[in-house]
């Protein structure tokens, strides 16, 4: 008997001790452990619910959590009969008034015939902290990685004016105006009308816009209107069909065919003929046209940029130029720059050719003298960038040393008289004519001076004459052999 009790009572010891460790466990453990009844009464909260959440006595369940719908208690019980574990992350209130952030889990279970709901509540306050941290972080790589974008996208945008424009060389401001127009509109599909005195570059900023447009990659067509003889320029434009006139022995496509898919340039197009105006407003508007000699109606799709240094608007006055077709042509007109409204550019542009005629020359050019900077800054260049190119090519030739001999190159462009009423034209001094015309001589002799096959023959001259003449203007075979 004796012997029964003293097991009994090591057994009730051992159990009481248990007891006593789950309790002290209970307690002590990391989370808070609530013990709700079906009632939503609290049977059970630990010590570390007490120490964390600062109440003296706990009451119901609802209490505990009043901003979480998905806790309350009815809910809740509902949820029990699936017998499932709730998780959820949520704010508990604290008797002080403040919220604390924690993970519930929830589990159900069934005691001694009552069915319980046990909460396990993790104080994630450190945790939010830190994602709180972490947010603020990220946020501050995504402000810094917008600001990187918007920086570069600028960045690209200058880098597209400075340099997409390959063989355009420019740093004036009013230019940089012009260039962001090319730029505006070469990923339309617009027609584009440019704007400006000869030698301004007109056909440069054509090249770009089709440089920059979806049609990179197909041909870009130039049509001088004005260098075109008038009676073939209908079968330049549209192409002819065989026989349709004395020598069409051949069928042959017209420019606005061979420009299919890609961008027809219409270099002065003022000077367009008047009786084919209309044909041309067709193939501008619809695409269409007939070969000359044709019947079929054949279809292209060009995209077309025209330049003009003629006042079209004074041409349709003068009814020289359909009203219909300058309106369809000026549907985004581009006004370029004359180079003395861009002056800024000159040393610029000085540098550039010096580089490029140098260069071709086999000859090296380090120096250009400030005066002469200077003096090209006040001259007013009606000629434009073509004229000072050439002033600088003629520079380049008479160069002999590193330094460039302007001087004489540039008295001879600013010698030679403007027509004042087309401003475009360049006239030539009687000098400057006989030193092209012997350059030109020279040229289809293939540099023979003497001889049945000379220059001197063909320009009835003696051949010492003619030799002492390329002397006079600075004529070197060699100045010209790769041209
Ligand atoms: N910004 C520039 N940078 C470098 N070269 C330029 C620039 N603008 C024009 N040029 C050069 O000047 C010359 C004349 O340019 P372009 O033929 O484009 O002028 P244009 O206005 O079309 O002349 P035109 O009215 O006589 O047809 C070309 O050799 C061209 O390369």
């Amino acid at each position: 008997m004796n012997c029964v009790f003293a097991k009994d009572w090591r057994r009730k010891k051992a159990r009481d001790e248990r007891l006593r460790l789950s309790l002290f466990t209970l307690d002590e453990a990391v989370d808070m452990i609530f013990w709700v009844d079906d009632t939503g009464a609290l049977k059970f909260v630990n010590q570390t619910a007490y120490k964390s959440l600062g109440y003296e006595a706990f009451e119901l369940w609802d209490e505990l959590f009043p901003r979480s719908a998905e806790l309350a208690f009815q809910d809740l019980w509902k949820a029990s009969g699936a017998h499932q574990v709730i998780y959820k992350e949520t704010e508990v209130r604290k008797a002080n008034g403040q919220w604390l952030p924690v993970d519930v889990y929830i589990n159900f279970i069934s005691f001694e015939g009552k069915d319980y709901a046990c909460a396990f509540l993790r104080d994630i306050s450190a945790r939010k902290a830190k994602n709180r941290e972490l947010a603020a972080a990220l946020d501050k790589v995504q402000e810094l990685s917008d600001r990187l974008q918007t920086e570069n996208t600028l960045l690209k945008e200058e880098i597209k004016v400075n340099y997409n424009f390959e063989n355009i060389i420019s740093e004036s401001k009013a230019y940089k105006t012009v260039l962001h127009q090319v730029e505006q509109v070469a990923a339309t599909e617009a027609t584009v009308l440019i704007i400006g005195e000869t030698g301004t570059g007109k056909e440069l900023l054509a090249r770009s816009i089709h440089a920059l447009s979806k049609r990179k990659d197909e041909p870009m067509i130039k049509v001088n209107c004005a260098a075109l003889p008038a009676n073939l320029i209908e079968s330049e434009l549209f192409g002819h069909e065989k026989g349709a006139f004395t020598n069409a022995y051949q069928r042959k496509k017209g420019r606005f065919e061979l420009a299919d898919g890609g961008t027809i340039f219409l270099d002065e197009v003022g000077e367009l003929p008047l009786g084919l105006q209309s044909k041309f407003l067709r193939v501008l508007q619809e695409g269409e046209f007939e070969r000359v000699g044709g019947t079929t109606t054949l279809s292209t799709d060009v995209r077309v940029v025209a330049a003009t240094n003629r006042n079209l608007v004074d041409l349709v006055n003068e009814g020289a130029f359909r009203e219909d077709l300058y309106y369809r042509l000026n549907v985004f007109p581009i006004q370029n720059l004359p180079l003395r409204e861009r002056r800024e550019d000159i040393p610029l542009l000085v540098r550039h050719f010096v580089k490029k005629f140098a260069g071709k020359q086999g000859k090296e050019i380090e120096h250009i003298s400030q005066s002469d900077l200077d003096e090209l800054m006040r001259y007013e260049f009606p000629g434009n960038i073509r004229e000072l190119e050439n002033m600088i090519e003629r520079a380049v030739i008479i160069s002999k040393g590193k330094s460039l001999l302007l001087a004489d190159a540039y008295h001879k462009s600013s010698s030679q008289a403007v027509d004042k009423k087309n401003h475009s034209r360049v006239f030539k001094s009687f000098e400057e004519m006989q030193r092209d015309y012997i350059i030109e001589a020279l040229r289809r002799c293939n540099w023979r001076i003497s001889g049945p096959k000379g220059a001197a023959t063909l320009l009835d001259l003696n051949s010492r004459t003619l030799a002492s003449k390329m002397r006079k203007f600075g004529i070197n075979r060699k100045d010209f052999i790769d041209k």
